[in-house]
């Protein structure tokens, strides 16, 4: 549950959050193969409630109304060809999995199933009212009971421990793995039983690539909570939200990077085998605070995203957005509700409101910046006691960055003689003249 599964030579993974199945399987064809990706996170394939009130919010995703994989994504036979298009492109592919809860508002789903929240009656799935928690409400963080127990901004909470719920929750997974998947991203892990997890991920059958699907489970645990991340890491990865949150207060000048010398489990964070890291996600991206980097910081964010994908911790995930402004905001759409995907200008970067992240040229280049110098340490690490650090992998590659003005250093690295493949990338912050090398060599 800790293998990714990723082709040879791949390490990375992209959520491409909302995006059509069509279109993640040409964007599997003509770049993330082609650019060394290991993997796409998809939106959750099962029905979710249509939230027309909000005018179809991002978080209508979460709201599940049953298993059938009809989404505005797309439909079962979509999916099922963009797996199959993806895998063969080299790209594995993770589903978003929300089975700590179905929807807590009535209406009907994507798929055109029925949602009788009031009565917890799901017909779609089926589940009754019997397969749920009582309906206290997550209110006491300090209580490890009360959150999973609970539900959570009123969703309905199932009751994992029941028989037939981990048994409807494992048909749903399995048929995932049938079509294909390589594993999956947990939601709200830590609102359900480590134990009732252990026993749906003993359920579940061997991915095609041998061995059981990927885990890698959403935990948010930034210290002070009954519910601690260390729970759930004999049980898979885990997605470890310090790290984003730390790394993203050192490029905004919070200490000085020298300090990231020892960055790793010295600071705080898992085990790096059991660690999926990211800077920023769909969700903290809207409300994380200033201490989350976002494509709306893009030089710090740049430099963030070059330090995870140049360092040897954790098993990285790049965030790939839609612009924008409110929290609630839907993905691009058309009058009738339809997703409007990504459009791509000459210089391949993308058109109709999406940011994608993963095609900057700084980002995709660390992509393969990371590949590149898997199975290599770090080497030859170089600070000037302050805002100026540097790093080779091996013999494969090297690394440098300030935050404090010019680096104007000689620097030994581990390379061989070569020629330089990719010239300096110099990010001008807002204060000081930031270079990093991003120093590829044949
Ligand atoms: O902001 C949101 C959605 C956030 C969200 C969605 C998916 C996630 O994976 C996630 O981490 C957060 N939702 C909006 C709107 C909303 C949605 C549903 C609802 O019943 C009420 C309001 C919101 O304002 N939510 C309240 C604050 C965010 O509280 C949520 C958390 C959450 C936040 C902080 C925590 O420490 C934590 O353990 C859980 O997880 C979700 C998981 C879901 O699967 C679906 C959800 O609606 C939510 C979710 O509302
Ligand atoms: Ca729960």
């Amino acid at each position: 549950q800790w293998d990714a599964h990723f082709d040879q030579g791949r390490s990375t993974i992209v959520h491409l959050f909302e995006w059509k199945w069509d279109d993640i399987a040409q964007e599997c064809e003509s770049y993330l193969g082609p650019k060394g990706f290991g993997g796409v996170q998809i939106s959750p394939p099962s029905e979710n409630l249509v939230v027309s009130s909000s005018n179809r919010p991002w978080w209508e995703r979460y709201q599940v109304v049953s298993y059938k994989l009809t989404t505005r994504s797309g439909d079962e036979s979509a999916l099922k060809s963009m797996i199959d298009r993806c895998n063969a492109a080299g790209v594995r592919i993770y589903a978003d999995a929300v089975i700590n809860h179905m929807t807590g508002m009535g209406g009907s789903g994507t798929a055109g199933s029925s949602a009788d929240s009031d009565n917890k009656n799901y017909p779609g799935v089926p589940f009754g009212s019997g397969d749920f928690h009582s309906s206290c409400t997550v209110n006491n963080y300090q209580d490890a009971s009360n959150v999973r127990n609970c539900e959570l901004v009123g969703l309905k909470d199932l009751d994992q421990s029941k028989d037939y719920v981990r048994q409807k929750i494992v048909e749903y997974l399995n048929h995932l793995v049938d079509l294909g998947v390589a594993g999956f991203r947990v939601d709200a892990a830590k609102h359900m039983w480590p134990a009732d997890l252990a026993a749906i991920y003993g359920g579940l059958k061997d991915s095609k690539f041998g061995g059981k699907p990927f885990i890698y489970q959403e935990v948010i645990d930034l210290g002070g909570e009954a519910v601690k991340k260390t729970e759930y890491t004999q049980l898979g990865n885990v997605l470890d939200f310090e790290y984003g949150s730390r790394l993203g207060g050192m490029f905004q000048n919070r200490d000085k990077l020298t300090y990231l010398k020892n960055w790793g489990t010295e600071w705080g964070l898992l085990d790096g085998l059991a660690a999926t890291c990211f800077i920023d996600n769909h969700d903290n991206q809207r409300d994380g605070g200033d201490g989350i980097l976002t494509y709306k910081k893009s030089k710090q964010y740049k430099m963030a995203i070059a330090f995870m994908l140049a360092h040897p911790y954790g098993t990285a995930r790049i965030m790939s957005s839609y612009d924008f402004n409110d929290k609630d905001q839907p993905p691009p759409q058309d009058s009738q509700g339809n997703i409007i995907g990504a459009g791509f200008n000459q210089d391949g970067t993308c058109t109709n409101g999406w940011i994608c992240e993963h095609r900057w040229r700084e980002i995709a280049n660390m992509v393969a910046f990371r590949n590149i110098a898997l199975g290599t340490e770090i080497t030859k690490w170089w600070s000037n006691g302050d805002n100026q650090i540097a790093f080779g992998r091996g013999d494969k590659g090297f690394v440098a960055f300030t935050q404090g003005g010019d680096l104007n250093q000689g620097l030994e690295t581990m390379l061989p003689d070569g020629t330089l493949v990719e010239n300096n990338v110099c990010i001008h912050s807002d204060n000081v003249a930031n270079l990093y090398n991003n120093l590829l060599y044949s």
